[in-house]
């Protein structure tokens, strides 16, 4: 059994990550990192832009201007203006290229054909220049940079519809059990309903992964076999749950040897997710989940995250810790270092009951985990604690 640190660097230095290029439509791009620098197609703005509902100016020494037109947004002139004189302008409208500033329509007065303004006005004031955020030809976002709602904008701004990112990883989910039922279908004695594929799928959809299959077992060994067979074949990460402790029907740790995976490592000393493991074959990487659903989701959270960003080359492989002040007390059994659900909030802390690894209706409450070393045995009010939290 190895401790929960160095079954983190073991993943840490077997996770790859995905050097392979795909091309992506930009707005389903969320959440993929650029592979390439991205150059700007056109200068943006486009042209010389107003920033505000009012009046382009050529200016003069006089606060009186004659008004000889109008431009709107999406108008394509460019009227001539002499030192003196204004046209009505919009924001958003092209600012005609012989006039020098706008002044918003709140400081100034219209007299019909003539306008007054209020003080005189600096140079260029309220108008965005050609190329401001982005020239053509140079780069707009870098190779590396993560597709954020804000850059998948900026990059239609520009008119770019495709973009090269690195592609994300094939995920299998393997559930095994005989007594997995569907939710939605009659539970007969002795089944439970099938939760942890549906769990980590959301988990791994909030992650912004989706190219995930599902595959059920049986508790049986030559469908197990062969199950995992096609999953490690065809996929880049395999999530199983169940089947990995040592009753005579979990058959994940006989498959996974037969079909040599190489393991990195069996069991942690760590509550819950005792059982996990996780190895490779080739560049395959497979996590054997324990079964009972807060230890797989644990085990998702505080394992499989890191392999996971480590394929999207993110620079934070881990979920953010912080630390908390303890409003509960918390007695632990044994010497296992424990992640426990909690609610964190503004640097407070609540432990939640329902710790045991089966139980996912505190954990449905939680947005943190206290992470409890060995050899403490209490956690007290008021005591500082370690606090992992969770992606929303
Ligand atoms: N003799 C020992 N028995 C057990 C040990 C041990 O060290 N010695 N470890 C215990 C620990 S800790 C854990 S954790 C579990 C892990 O067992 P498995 O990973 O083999 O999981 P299963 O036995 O298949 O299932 C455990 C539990 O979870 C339920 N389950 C399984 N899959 C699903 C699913 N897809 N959706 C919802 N619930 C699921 C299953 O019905 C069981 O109740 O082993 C202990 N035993
Ligand atoms: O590791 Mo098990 O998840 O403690 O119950």
């Amino acid at each position: 059994m190895i401790s929960i640190s160095e079954a983190i660097s073991i993943v840490k230095s077997n996770s790859t990550t995905l050097l392979e290029s795909c091309y992506k439509l930009v707005e389903k791009a969320g959440g993929y990192i650029l592979s390439e620098d991205v150059k700007s197609p056109i200068n943006m703005p486009p042209f010389r832009q107003s920033a505000m509902d009012g009046y382009a100016l050529n200016l003069h020494d006089d606060l009186t201007y004659q008004l000889i037109g109008e431009v709107k947004a999406g108008d394509a002139l460019n009227p001539p203006l002499k030192p003196g004189e204004a046209v009505r302008i919009f924001t958003g409208a092209a600012v005609p290229d012989a006039a020098n500033a706008v002044m918003m329509q709140e400081k100034v007065e219209n007299q019909g054909k003539t306008i007054n303004i209020v003080h005189q006005i600096d140079l260029e004031l309220n108008i965005r220049p050609l190329g401001e955020q982005v020239k053509t030809g140079d780069i707009a976002l870098k190779k590396g940079t993560k597709l954020t709602p804000a850059a998948i904008g900026y990059l239609l701004s520009l008119g770019i519809t495709h973009v090269n990112v690195y592609r994300k990883p094939k995920i299998a989910l393997v559930t095994t059990g005989n007594e997995l039922v569907e939710p939605g279908q009659d539970l007969t004695y002795g089944k439970i309903y099938e939760s942890n594929s549906k769990m980590l799928l959301s988990a791994l959809y909030n992650l912004k992964f989706y190219d995930i299959t599902t595959y059920k077992v049986e508790d049986d060994y030559k469908q197990t076999v062969s199950t995992l067979k096609a999953a490690v074949d065809e996929n880049d990460l395999v999530l199983i749950t169940g089947g990995i402790s040592v009753g005579e029907y979990d058959f994940v740790g006989k498959a996974l040897k037969i079909l040599e995976v190489k393991e990195h490592f069996y069991k942690v000393a760590q509550k819950p997710g005792k059982p996990l493991f996780y190895g490779k074959k080739e560049d395959t990487q497979i996590f054997a989940l324990p079964g009972n659903p807060a230890a797989a989701l644990t085990c998702f959270y505080v394992y499989v995250y890191i392999a996971l960003q480590q394929f999207m080359n993110r620079e934070a492989l881990e979920l953010p810790r912080t630390e908390g002040i303890s409003r509960s007390t918390f007695k632990k059994r044994g010497d296992r270092p424990q992640f426990l659900k909690a609610i964190y909030n503004d640097g407070q802390v609540d432990i939640l009951e329902g710790q045991n690894s089966s139980m996912l209706h505190t954990f449905a409450l939680s947005n943190a985990l206290v992470f409890m070393p060995g050899e403490l045995n209490v956690i007290s009010e008021n005591d500082k604690v370690n606090v992992i939290l969770l992606p929303n």
